[in-house]
């Protein structure tokens, strides 16, 4: 295995975490002074710090240890060896594969939003599914969910994570150009900039009345966004800050 060492701790790298995913990081662990990526290659990465190499087990185990079971609204994010006695609807994930264990503000925030508007029957799009958590949860609220993705190694994750969680949403490979027919709500746990991208093309794949829940965005990136989604005619209906992320929810007139 090899580790990409970053000075510094979760909050200060906060916002380089779903790069560090996008990159194809497999998981990260805070060390004292240094947050550690794990990478199954050695790639050149955009970011201050230097490779070490450990053998695959010793960062197995301390995942595994580390790793705490996550509450958002109605659900737990448990790994499978989790034990949980509480009341809360369980989503079981194999973490350390793909970007989406809930541990991350950004998906919280989402599980959250989604089970406040998720109503059954509705159809929902996840775009950027990573581990497919958004997706399942959807489903698991009585949707008809599709999550689709444009990085081939998450798909058959997010698969296997809902097949784990006896639901099937759609799961393909590609973007939003790629989806077909509309949607009542989608969800996309992205970044400010692809946010503000694929502004312009959001309404074409929302009902009227339809919801955009925005996440993945930087506090300081949140106008940016904004000012693209409201040229394009959306209401702004809600937004939730926490740390350094912001959430937001708009409705297609
Ligand atoms: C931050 S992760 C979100 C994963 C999960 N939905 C969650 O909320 O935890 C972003 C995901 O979006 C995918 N992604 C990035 N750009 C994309 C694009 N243009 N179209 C589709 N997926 C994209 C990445 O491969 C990654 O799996």
């Amino acid at each position: 295995m090899h580790v990409f060492r970053l000075k510094g701790n979760f909050e200060t790298l906060d916002a380089y975490t779903p790069l560090l995913f996008d990159l194809g990081a497999r998981g990260l662990e805070e060390k004292p002074g240094e947050v550690w990526a794990y990478f199954p290659t050695r790639l050149e990465l955009p970011l201050p710090g230097e490779w070490a190499e450990l053998p695959d087990t010793d960062w197995l185990e301390a995942w595994r240890r580390d790793l705490k079971p996550v509450r958002a609204g109605p659900f737990v994010v448990l790994a499978p060896w989790h034990r949980w006695e509480g009341p809360e609807q369980r989503i079981l994930l194999e973490p350390g594969m793909a970007f989406g264990t809930g541990h991350h503000e950004t998906t919280r925030m989402a599980l959250e939003a989604l089970a406040e508007r998720v109503k059954p029957g509705m159809r929902v799009l996840d775009l950027g599914t990573g581990s497919g958590i958004l997706a399942i949860a959807a489903q698991m609220l009585g949707a008809w969910a599709v999550g689709v993705d444009n990085d081939p190694a998450v798909i058959p994750q997010a698969r296997h994570n809902a097949a784990a969680n006896g639901v099937s949403p759609e799961f393909f490979l590609g973007t939003l150009e790629n989806a077909h027919g509309v949607f009542d709500l989608i969800v996309a746990n992205l970044y400010a900039e692809l946010h503000a991208e694929l502004a312009p093309l959001y309404p074409t794949y929302l009902v009227q009345g339809g919801h955009m829940l925005m996440t993945g965005i930087l506090s300081e990136r949140e106008r940016l966004v904004d000012n693209a989604m409201r040229a394009q005619g959306f209401e702004s209906l809600h937004r939730r800050p926490e740390g350094e992320w912001v959430h937001l929810i708009y409705r297609k007139p």
